[in-house]
């Protein structure tokens, strides 16, 4: 006869974003946040009985309420009050497991951010008998303004139902390649470039678009990229064009308006969806196409 073993069960992977907001200079903690019980469920196992079990959402919509009525000063902090409130609302587990993971951001600004861990470096060189062509870039370098983005005034349609916003979360991880022009004839026969510093160049594109995203207030992912591409090619004299891939890593405002309790979020806690997700596209040239 079969017999029920061990057994568990949770939300997995909450992507947590709590934004402090009292003053203009924010603070964001970002966390992926899983929860699991673990005591006598057997009943919603063998009888379909689900009068013990906290339901997964509700588990899901603690960790976000947490975030918030508890804050997070640490995630071990946040891990234990969850863990506690978790287990106090089922009688029947016996214990609960609240893993967190946390995604550090250094600051860019007072209200933009870079996730730590770094970009990929690219580059594509091309050469030809006569020719010579280099494509530097990067991928994953992954940004995020707090404030400071708006999306309104768009196309609206009988399928629309997205709501206007004056105040989002604005996030990307952009890949971005640039082509360098000036790359002359006795460069290339000299078989190298030594008036070219590509780890200086590299580095001012990189300072060129970080400082214009955290700076520039966006009326939409389209416009940062322009902006950021026309920052760069109007002041950096050997990058002929740029072109980025952007995914508009969505972060929704989270509805706390339903629980009996009332919480207010006041822009300060989000859902980071991964997808879908927007993707924006474009090429930023310093020359119109000839
Ligand atoms: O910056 C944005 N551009 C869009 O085209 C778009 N579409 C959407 O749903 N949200 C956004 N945000």
């Amino acid at each position: 006869m079969a017999t029920l073993g061990a057994n568990q069960y949770g939300k997995a992977e909450s992507r947590v974003v709590r934004i402090i907001r009292d003053s203009p200079h924010h603070e964001i903690v970002d966390l992926n946040v899983s929860s699991s019980l673990r005591g006598d469920f057997a009943g919603a196992h063998i009888d379909g009985d689900q009068a013990a079990v906290l339901p997964t959402d509700t588990q899901k919509n603690t960790a976000f309420a947490y975030a918030k009525l508890h804050g997070v000063s640490s995630p071990e902090d946040y891990a234990l009050a969850l863990a506690r409130r978790l287990l106090e609302a089922t009688p029947a587990a016996r214990e609960a497991e609240v893993r967190v993971e946390q995604y550090a951001w250094d600051r860019l600004g007072s209200h933009a951010f870079l996730r730590r861990g770094g970009e990929t470096r690219t580059c594509v060189v091309t050469v030809g008998r006569d020719t010579a062509s280099v494509v530097s870039g990067f991928r994953d370098l992954v940004v995020m303004k707090s404030t400071d983005s708006e999306f309104k005034g768009f196309l609206v349609d009988e399928f629309t139902t997205l709501a206007e916003t004056d105040d989002r979360i604005l996030a990307t991880s952009l890949v971005a390649q640039w082509r360098h022009d000036g790359l002359d004839e006795l460069d290339h026969r000299s078989q190298s470039d030594h008036r070219r510093d590509w780890n200086s160049s590299y580095d001012d594109v990189r300072d060129v678009l970080l400082s214009t995203f955290a700076t520039t207030y966006s009326r939409a992912l389209q416009e940062t990229l322009y902006v950021m591409g026309a920052a760069v090619v109007d002041t950096l004299p050997g990058i002929a064009e740029i072109s980025f891939s952007a995914p508009n890593r969505h972060h929704f405002l989270v509805d706390f308006s339903g629980f009996e309790v009332p919480v207010e979020n006041h822009g300060e806690v989000f859902i980071a969806a991964d997808r879908p997700y927007g993707l924006i596209e474009c090429t930023v040239l310093r020359e119109p196409p000839a």
